[in-house]
């Protein structure tokens, strides 16, 4: 039985011309929503497809009216010679996405049955309030854990600056911002003069797209046909009729998928743990092998043992 919430968000997806016959969206016990076939699919045959039109990205959002007004209103303090200044700041298109999600409310927007439809909460280590000792952390996944909490970082003393005009609650822009750290997906979009092109603008979110889960045996391939500015999601190989239907976010170890989306995975081939020299030496010796000083620098200096 689908509830209202999902029937009117299906309906939704009909009106924005989201093609998804063949597919069943259902509660998935421990990963939340996720997309079934209700058919077999045969290899690159379209699983969804829907027209460019429907990708929330950056540029798009900025000429909605509201948010480009709200960006000229974006300042970005900072203290020189003991005088706090302040200077206008592009958003980069992540931090526009998620201004776009802090400020849209289900009853007015007309993404209303995609909004509905979305998480309530994450159990990213962020969102819990875990802290972890940095030393406990995977040397793998120590820069990106870094990296996500500057970003969140950066982006609340940017929210900070748009007060009283507009006043997001820590917990919305914690919300906002791992609803689009969560979906996002790679696309290259034109670039646009009201978003910061530093570094390009390659995200966006794909309603009903994003309700797919991940698996590292995914048979569901995501790409934009720039040809036809139709974005689709095709079978890589056979799908069978009444098989979760996934993508592959990345060749992510369980600590990045843990940081990033909140989960691991029992038997994830891409887990790994990297050995730095000091800790390969220090393994060494724990077998027994004492490995001289000039032994170690060769070790070091060949790169080994990676
Ligand atoms: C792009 S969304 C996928 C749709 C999502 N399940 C929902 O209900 O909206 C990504 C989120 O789905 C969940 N997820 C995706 N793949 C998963 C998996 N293999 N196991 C558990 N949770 C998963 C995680 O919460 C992740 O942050």
């Amino acid at each position: 039985m689908q509830t209202d919430d999902v029937c009117e968000f299906l309906d939704w997806c009909r009106t924005q011309k989201i093609e998804f016959d063949g597919l069943e969206l259902i509660y998935v016990q421990g990963a939340g929503y996720g997309l079934v076939a209700k058919r077999d699919f045969q290899s690159e045959e379209p699983v969804i497809k829907l027209p460019q039109k429907c990708l929330i990205t950056a540029g798009q959002v900025v000429e909605i009216p509201k948010y480009k007004e709200l960006v000229g209103n974006l300042r970005y303090f900072y203290f020189f010679f003991e005088k706090i200044k302040s200077f206008s700041t592009l958003p980069s298109p992540f931090e526009m996405l998620v201004l776009f999600f802090a400020l849209e409310e289900p009853q007015t927007s007309t993404y209303g049955p995609y909004l509905k439809m979305l998480p309530k909460d994450f159990s990213t280590p962020i969102y819990e309030g875990i802290e972890f000792p940095e030393s406990d952390l995977p040397d793998s996944v120590l820069s990106f854990w870094r990296q996500q909490r500057q970003e969140l970082k950066v982006i609340s003393e940017k929210v900070e600056s748009l007060r009283p005009k507009y006043s997001i609650s820590k917990e919305r822009l914690l919300w906002a911002w791992h609803i689009v750290n969560t979906r996002c997906i790679f696309v290259e979009n034109r670039p646009n003069k009201f978003i910061d092109q530093t570094h390009g603008d390659t995200i966006a979110i794909i309603p009903f797209v994003d309700m797919l889960n991940h698996s590292t045996n995914a048979q569901g391939l995501a790409l934009l046909d720039k040809r036809s500015s139709t974005y689709m999601v095709k079978a890589q190989r056979f799908i069978l009729q009444d098989s979760e239907v996934f993508v592959c976010y990345g060749p992510h170890t369980n600590a990045r998928l843990y940081i990033e989306y909140g989960f691991k995975l029992p038997d994830n081939p891409y887990a790994k743990v990297i050995v730095n020299h000091d800790l390969f030496f220090e393994l060494a010796e724990e077998c027994g092998i004492s490995l001289s000083e000039k032994r170690r620098d060769i070790i070091r200096r060949a790169d080994l043992p990676w």
